[in-house]
C-alpha cells in the first residue's frame, strides 16, 4: 500500500519509522511518502494559511498550495482515496479501518483545526474519492496526530505487518464487543490470582469465560455497543 501524507509538520511523521510500521516500510509492505505543503507555497514566506472570510478567530488553510500539491499527487492516474481528517467527519471506527486497509493508495491531507478552505475538498471530490474522517468528538490542533492513529490502525491490518494474524481477531471492537481481560505469569501477583479457568486447560471453558467477560465488560463500559437484546 502506498500512503501519501501532506502536512506542514513533516517531522511529526518520523514516528512512522519505528516499530511495526517501520518494519512494514523497510519490507516494502508500506510505501509512505511525506510531503511538506509549504513546497507548494511559492511566496517569500511560503504562506499556507490566511484569515477566514466572514471573520472569526484562527486561520484557514489557503486553497492554492493544496490545489497544486493534490494536482501532483493525483496525476499518477491510479485511484487513491483522499482522506481529510476533521472533527466534522464521519466517525473513524474499526470497520472504516478495515475498508481503508484494502485500498491500494491513500492520500492523507493534514489541515489545521480551523480547517482547509472547503473548495479544496470540493475540487478534490470532483476528480477523486474523498473521505472526511473524525477520530472522535474532541479538538486537536491539526490532522497530523489523527493521521498517525489512522495509519497505525490501517497499517496493522495489512497482511504480513502483524506477526500473528490470529491476534487481530481477538481484539476489542473486532467482534463488536470489548475484549476480555488478559493475564500472564506469575499465577499469583500481590495476592491476586489468575482466574483458575484460564489455567484449567479446558479450551471450551476458557472460550466461554472469555465471551462472558467480554459481554460483561461491554455492558459495563460501552452498553451502546451491545445489540438491543443485550446478547
Ligand atoms: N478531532 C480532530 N481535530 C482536529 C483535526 C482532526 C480531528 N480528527 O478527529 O480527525
Amino acid at each position: 500500500m502506498r500512503l501519501d501524507v501532506v502536512t506542514i509538520f513533516p517531522e511529526l511523521f518520523a514516528a512512522l519509522d519505528v516499530s511495526l510500521l517501520g518494519k512494514a516500510r523497510t519490507s516494502g509492505l508500506l510505501d509512505v511518502r511525506v510531503h511538506d505543503l509549504r513546497d507548494a507555497a511559492h511566496d517569500r514566506h511560503r504562506t499556507v494559511d490566511d484569515t477566514p472570510y466572514g471573520g472569526g478567530a484562527g486561520m484557514v488553510m489557503k486553497p492554492e498550495p493544496w490545489g497544486e500539491m493534490l494536482d501532483g499527487l493525483l496525476a499518477d492516474g491510479d485511484d487513491p482515496l483522499v482522506v481529510f481528517p476533521t472533527p466534522a467527519g464521519t466517525p473513524f471506527r474499526q470497520p472504516v479501518a478495515k475498508a481503508l486497509a484494502v485500498e491500494s493508495r491513500l492520500i492523507f491531507c493534514c489541515g489545521r483545526y480551523e480547517g482547509i478552505d472547503q473548495r479544496v475538498v470540493e475540487d478534490t471530490a470532483a476528480r477523486a474519492r474523498v473521505a472526511e474522517l473524525s477520530l472522535g468528538d474532541f479538538v486537536l490542533n491539526g490532522g497530523e496526530v489523527a493521521v498517525l492513529a489512522i495509519v497505525e490502525a490501517v497499517g496493522r491490518l495489512l497482511p504480513g505487518v502483524i506477526g500473528n494474524p490470529e491476534s487481530l481477531t481477538e481484539e476489542s471492537h473486532e467482534d463488536g464487543l470489548l475484549e476480555y481481560p488478559s493475564y500472564t505469569k506469575p499465577a499469583v501477583w500481590r495476592g491476586r490470582e489468575v482466574p483458575p479457568v484460564l489455567r484449567s486447560g479446558d479450551h471450551g471453558a476458557v472460550a466461554r469465560w472469555r465471551h462472558e467477560q467480554a459481554v460483561a465488560r461491554t455492558r459495563r463500559v460501552r452498553p451502546d455497543l451491545l445489540p438491543p437484546d443485550g446478547s
